[in-house]
């Protein structure tokens, strides 16, 4: 796993208000930033976003906590960091290269050295020609660019990027984001990592690999999930609408809604079969001696291989059997459920289901944590759309509330299309 450049621990801002109260900006905020990352932070407005960038530069400390660079904490490390922000911050006395040279000149590089990076740098950044001029000659975008120019000379570790683009028009903005990829993508400067703030989900969406998104009032990491679309990235692609819609769910939902999202990420696929499927198999292994060669298993029941796989694989999942050296072996679960009665079977595959099908642990956490016990079916197929195609994530979800249903997990409510707990499945918290 790459390496971890920068780290905060239970990162705390609060800011002293009239009648001696706090307003807390920032609550425990505990992140890890590896090398090789594009991170983005998102968060409604006032949500701490900026704050957090600029205690992770050390321009502001924090009330508690620690950031740290290579495990050595601030102010006693000394990141090779820079920051692009959205006011340009140029000096407007000096001229493109003047502005960039000064970064370099004060890390005590000679004037000739710092004069050819630079020169090279805004050559990178397609300002070549503009060394001489003004900023205030230049148009926004334009500006930026030497802004940009300005971080990246200095061959910083981390590249901090403050809403770099919300000043520009949509077209500049839009320029600039994919000439930003194409620097790091293709590796044309030496960054490590790039951090990210920006409150346009599709920026985020378009440009970075892995999303924080901190909640308002106080600010918490509220998700914190990679986002795994190859680039170049289309944004008229299903794909990338999705990873869009589900930033914007995350955002506009309480925390509590998308908590379990945190866990996600790697979905498993269910195989599409009945219960009384994977008893009947279990039990026909069971007599047979507990372990059975696949291939003779599928021609005793004048089956394809293929076509007993899925119950072999759902088996597996639950715990009820393994794969050996082509072999399908039945675990000690797999004996007990073969030879339970009915109540005691659905008891058994209560525990291991809950403990072993991702989906039914997050559908039951929903409905524990919601406060009618209830949610649509749409809810979940949200979720699920972001892993499946339409299709598939009915079918994951029709296979769900069949285990689930079978364990008395849950209920299912034909008319309303929603899943809810029974009173007995309510857990007080
Ligand atoms: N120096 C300060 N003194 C008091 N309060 C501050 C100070 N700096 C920031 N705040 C408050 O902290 C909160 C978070 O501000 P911050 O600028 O970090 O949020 P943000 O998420 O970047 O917002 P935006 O997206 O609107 O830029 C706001 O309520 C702001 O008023």
């Amino acid at each position: 796993m790459p390496e971890i450049i920068l780290e905060t621990k239970g990162l705390t801002k609060s800011y002293p208000m009239s009648g001696g109260k706090e307003l807390s900006v920032l609550e425990d905020i505990n992140i890890q930033v590896r090398e090789g990352e594009f991170v983005s932070i998102l968060g409604p407005s006032g949500a701490g976003k900026s704050t957090l960038l600029r205690i992770l530069v050390g321009l502001t400390t924090p009330s508690k906590g620690e950031v740290l660079y290579h495990g050595i904490p601030l102010p006693k490390a000394y990141p090779k960091i820079a920051m692009v922000f959205q006011s340009f911050a140029l000096f407007p006395w000096l001229t493109v290269l003047e502005n960039v040279e000064l970064g370099l000149k004060s890390q005590g590089l000679s004037d000739d050295v710092a004069r050819e990076k630079s020169v090279r740098m805004l050559d990178i950044v397609g300002l070549d020609g503009f060394e001489d001029a003004y900023p205030r000659e230049l148009s926004g975008g334009m500006r930026q660019r030497v802004g940009i120019a300005r971080a990246i000379v200095v061959e910083p570790e981390i590249l901090f990027m403050d809403e770099p683009f919300s000043a520009l028009d949509i077209l500049t903005a839009d320029n600039l984001r994919g000439e930003l990829l194409d620097l790091w993508i293709k590796k044309k400067m030496p960054i490590k990592s790039i951090i990210f703030v920006t409150h346009n989900i599709e920026e985020a969406a378009f440009l970075s690999d892995r999303a924080i998104v901190l909640s308002h009032n106080p600010g918490r990491v509220k998700a914190d999930f990679f986002i795994d679309l190859p680039h170049e990235r289309d944004k008229n692609s299903r794909e990338f609408k999705h990873t869009v819609d589900r930033i914007f769910t995350i955002l506009t939902r309480p925390t509590k809604e998308v908590s379990f999202l945190l866990e996600k990420e790697r979905y498993q696929f269910l195989p599409h079969v009945k219960i009384g499927a994977i008893a009947g198999l279990i039990e026909m292994v069971h007599d047979k001696g507990d372990r059975v060669d696949i291939s003779i298993l599928a021609s005793d029941l004048s089956m394809e291989v293929d076509d007993i796989f899925p119950l072999i694989e759902a088996s597996v999942f639950l715990g009820f059997g393994e794969i050996r050296e082509g072999d399908f072996i039945i675990t000690d679960m797999g004996r007990q459920f073969s030879e339970a009665d009915t109540l005691k079977k659905k008891e058994l595959f209560r525990t291991t289901a809950l403990n072993n099908i991702q989906l039914l642990k997050q559908i039951m956490h929903v409905l524990q944590t919601t406060s009618k016990h209830r949610m649509s079916e749409d809810f979940f197929l949200e979720i699920l759309g972001n892993h499946f195609t339409p299709d598939e994530a009915w079918n994951q979800l029709e296979t769900a509330i069949d285990w689930g249903r079978y364990a008395e997990l849950f209920a299912y409510d034909y008319d309303s299309g929603e899943l809810y707990l029974e009173e007995e499945e309510v857990v007080e918290k």
